[in-house]
């Protein structure tokens, strides 16, 4: 029965393969992974802009990584977790599959540019129609509508179960005080599985939690890796010691006082911050030894310990606020503030070494006026009829005035990559021997 709950389908019109012998979640795998709007993830940013060298993240390897980390930490906990076998609620279970999907999933709703580019489209349409842009929510309107598959045209149509692993932040972004979220189109359906459930309000799935954990857990050790690549982190030196950047990180934390793993009312921040970098580092110098003094080898020793660190303190608590389980990193069965600490550090640490790096911060001026020239360009119906590629106009003709012309745009200014953006702004903007035109051939 409850099997049934988490492999239902929100559509499920025609099922083209329903002879075949795979299972559901199967499935959702082969759709996600052949899915345009996923092969597109290797054109978008993840930290430094996408094409900018070939050994740097881009959203797509992220989310290959993602993926790979959230299966196997699903896995170990199902042997560790005895509630999990028992299967009694369908938000309290974890299959390796359904973590892989949605992992896989996680960063389809980003725009270009990354969060630069996220941030830039929410102003954008806030100022001029009042609508949000989120990449959370994003991803539902490619899940749910924009991609198309065989034998459908309302998107990929993925179990509930992979659905609500993607849901980090189970509300309607258009709720009142709500910054993230589901646009309320798509969250009519995400809310009616959410009932089917019984989810408790606010709550998300285990499989989205720890969805969201293995994202961090990726992100922080990797960003990492390839800022000392970049030669933007020296972690031969002592950073803890490094007054100065203890100083930034510090500061970072006091600007992001939402986030209660920084509590530094309760301990102090300074002695914090240069544990926690202490800590992180302990390792390296033996590592460098053992290594053969080769900082490839040991970049990638490093990162590889962190990311078993990681995994290994994960565990699930009850969550006495909501009487709901929670998925975080415990030691002796309650939260492991430490371990949760140091990664919050390596955000910040990657914040304030590659983010605001002045080359990275070049980079987001450039998106930004990209973006916006963008937007500007499609905004006004009756030039962007005459420019929009003829598809996106016949889907829009489709929803009969269901859809905004503006969300419409922001769809299509969303789905292109980072080189496919320059590339239309050049055809606009650049003049003189810049110029760059599209090619007949090109696919828009
Ligand atoms: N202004 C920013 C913010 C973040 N990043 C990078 C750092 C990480 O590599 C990644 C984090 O992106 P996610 O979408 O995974 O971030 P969150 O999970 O924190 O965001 P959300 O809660 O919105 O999903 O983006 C960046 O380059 N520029």
């Amino acid at each position: 029965m409850q099997l049934n709950v988490r492999k239902m389908r929100l559509f499920d019109h025609e099922n083209i393969h329903s002879s075949d012998d795979r299972d559901e979640y199967e499935k959702d795998y082969a759709r996600l992974i052949q899915s345009p709007a996923f092969r597109r993830l290797q054109g978008k940013s993840q930290v430094f802009g996408a094409g900018s060298g070939d050994y740097y993240r881009t959203r797509l390897t992220h989310s290959l990584e993602v993926s790979q980390i959230a299966r196997e930490v699903a896995r170990k906990l199902g042997k560790s977790y005895a509630f999990l076998a028992k299967k009694e609620h369908p938000g309290l279970m974890l299959d390796p599959e359904v973590v892989e999907c949605a992992s896989l999933a996680h960063d389809l709703g980003h725009p270009p540019f990354g969060h630069k580019g996220e941030e830039v489209l929410n102003e954008l349409l806030q100022a001029d129609c009042g609508l949000k842009y989120e990449g959370n929510a994003q991803n539902y309107r490619i899940l749910m509508f924009l991609e198309k598959r065989a034998g459908s045209d309302s998107g990929l149509d993925l179990t509930a179960a992979v659905l609500l692993a993607i849901n980090k932040y189970p509300f309607c972004i258009e709720d009142p005080g709500k910054l993230k979220g589901v646009y309320s189109m798509e969250w009519e359906g995400i809310q009616s599985l959410r009932q089917k459930w019984g989810m408790p309000e606010g709550c998300a799935t285990l499989e989205a939690q720890l969805m969201d954990l293995c994202d961090d857990i990726a992100y922080s050790t990797h960003d990492i890796e390839d800022g000392i690549r970049a030669g933007k982190i020296q972690m031969n030196t002592n950073l803890f010691e490094d007054d100065r950047l203890v100083a930034n990180v510090m500061q970072e934390i006091e600007n992001d006082p939402g986030n209660e793993v920084m509590r530094w009312d309760e301990v102090d921040l300074k002695q914090m911050v240069k544990q926690a970098l202490h800590h992180y580092l302990q390792q390296w110098e033996s590592i460098y030894v053992e290594c053969g003094r080769e900082p490839s080898r040991t970049r990638r020793e490093m990162k590889a310990r962190w990311v078993r660190k990681f995994v290994s303190g994960v565990g699930i608590i009850d969550d006495p606020a909501t009487g709901w389980k929670r998925v975080t990193f415990i030691r002796d069965g309650v939260q492991d503030m430490e371990l949760l600490r140091t990664m919050e550090i390596l955000k910040k640490l990657a914040w304030v070494t590659l983010i605001k790096d002045f080359r990275v911060q070049r980079l987001h001026k450039r998106s930004e006026i990209i973006i916006t020239r963008l937007w500007d360009s499609f905004k006004d119906p009756d030039m962007g009829r005459l420019i929009l590629p003829p598809d996106w106009l016949e889907s829009y003709e489709r929803q009969k005035g269901k859809w905004r012309w503006e969300r419409m745009v922001s769809d299509y200014i969303a789905g292109m990559t980072d080189a496919y953006a320059e590339k239309v702004y050049a055809e606009f903007y650049a003049s003189g021997s810049g110029t760059k035109w599209g090619s007949l051939y090109d696919r828009d």
